[in-house]
């Protein structure tokens, strides 16, 4: 009898698109609104998009009226400043800001399609840390959002190198025609500064592990300038953890490592800084500003900016704890999970002017 020859099996790849690229629907919202929904109702965000956090919050804390004038510090996928826009109900006008060239973009073309002109929506392309000078341009303001860190867009786009989950470029600049990029980064600092620099922007206990392991590997020639080296060291340096408690501490170090070279190549404390500080004299007197943070370095920074305030008599109310999104909405959206919100108002005494 011939003998039957094994047939291997043809991999099955599924019926949904896997890749970033592949999913041209979700990079469609517009005209396939029934994938979007069902992938948010699974609980993802769709490619290319990102979903709003705490919208109802900010908007009950901000208490908008037709005819103000608002900033959102950080437009994004422009979720918040849309809701924001509605409230004005076609009086009053939006400045929106970010460094990301790619996605402003696109977001800012979004809102014109959805009816708001110049009147209503001015987009700038610049740092939140430079609030003064959009300020002396604009008039001083009646509400300010900023919601930090970086949009599902960049996180999930392989092009910008925000996550160690899928392959490539070591980038994570959230505008990346400007400064170095963290693969040039790890190349112009010492393994002190890296260590450093994992401590400081991250509490990551395995620092000293995870530099040694990265500075051996570009000492042996590697390059380290895609999100898989990276992750590939960190697994390396992580190696001798017993297996029960290593992959969790792998995707911890990872998170935590790549978290601590976006807010050093994004210089994110220094920026976050310039903006608390410059924010009382761009605020009305008895203008509103909410802050969403996503990691304890910056909540600590805005806590201590608006307890500060409060006391110097710059900000006449400010938050007395920090609110959390609800558990429903850290269901719907995993994304929402760390987000911590502050707000303060300014006071009615106008203690500062705009140089
Ligand atoms: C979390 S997303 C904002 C999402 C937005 N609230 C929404 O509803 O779509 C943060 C955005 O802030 C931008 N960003 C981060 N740091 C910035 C800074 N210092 N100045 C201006 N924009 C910044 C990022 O590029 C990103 O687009």
């Amino acid at each position: 009898m011939e003998e039957q020859k094994h047939k291997r099996r043809i991999h099955y790849s599924g019926k949904y698109p896997k890749k970033f690229e592949e999913k041209y629907k979700e990079h469609n919202p517009q005209k396939y609104a029934d994938t979007i929904a069902h992938v948010i109702e699974k609980g993802s965000t769709p490619a290319g998009m990102h979903i709003s956090i705490m919208v109802q919050e900010i908007l009950d804390f901000l208490q908008i009226k037709p005819g103000q004038q608002g900033l959102d510090a950080t437009l994004g996928y422009g979720g918040h400043t849309r809701r924001m826009l509605e409230q004005l109900n076609g009086n009053g006008c939006i400045y929106g800001l970010d460094v990301d060239p790619i996605e402003s973009e696109k977001t800012t073309k979004r809102l014109r399609d959805l009816g708001f002109d110049e009147n209503r929506f001015q987009f700038r392309l610049t740092n939140f840390a430079n609030i003064d000078e959009v300020a002396s341009e604009a008039g001083k303001f009646d509400f300010i959002l900023a919601d930090l860190g970086v949009s599902s867009m960049q996180i999930d786009n392989p092009q910008r190198g925000f996550s160690y989950k899928i392959d490539g470029p070591l980038d994570l600049r959230m505008n990346p025609n400007k400064g170095s990029s963290a693969a040039q980064r790890l190349r112009e600092i010492t393994k002190e500064e890296f260590v450093g620099m994992l401590i400081e922007n991250s509490d990551e206990p395995y620092a000293q592990e995870i530099a040694d392991k990265v500075f051996f590997r570009m000492q042996k020639g590697a390059a380290m300038d895609t999100t898989t080296e990276l992750r590939e060291a960190i697994e390396a340096a992580l190696v001798y953890l017993s297996k029960d408690e290593r992959a969790e501490a792998v995707k911890k170090s990872c998170q935590r490592t790549f978290q601590a070279l976006r807010i050093d190549v994004n210089s994110e404390f220094e920026v976050l800084y310039a903006f608390l500080d410059k924010l009382p004299s761009v605020l009305k007197p008895g203008g509103r500003v909410a802050i969403l943070t996503f990691h304890s370095g910056e909540d600590r920074l805005v806590k201590r900016a608006f307890k500060e305030g409060y006391q110097n008599g710059i900000y006449s109310e400010i938050c007395r704890d920090v609110i959390r999104p609800s558990a429903q909405e850290c269901r719907m959206n995993p994304r929402a999970k760390s987000t911590k919100m502050r707000w303060a108002v300014r006071s009615t005494a106008d203690l500062c002017t705009i140089d």
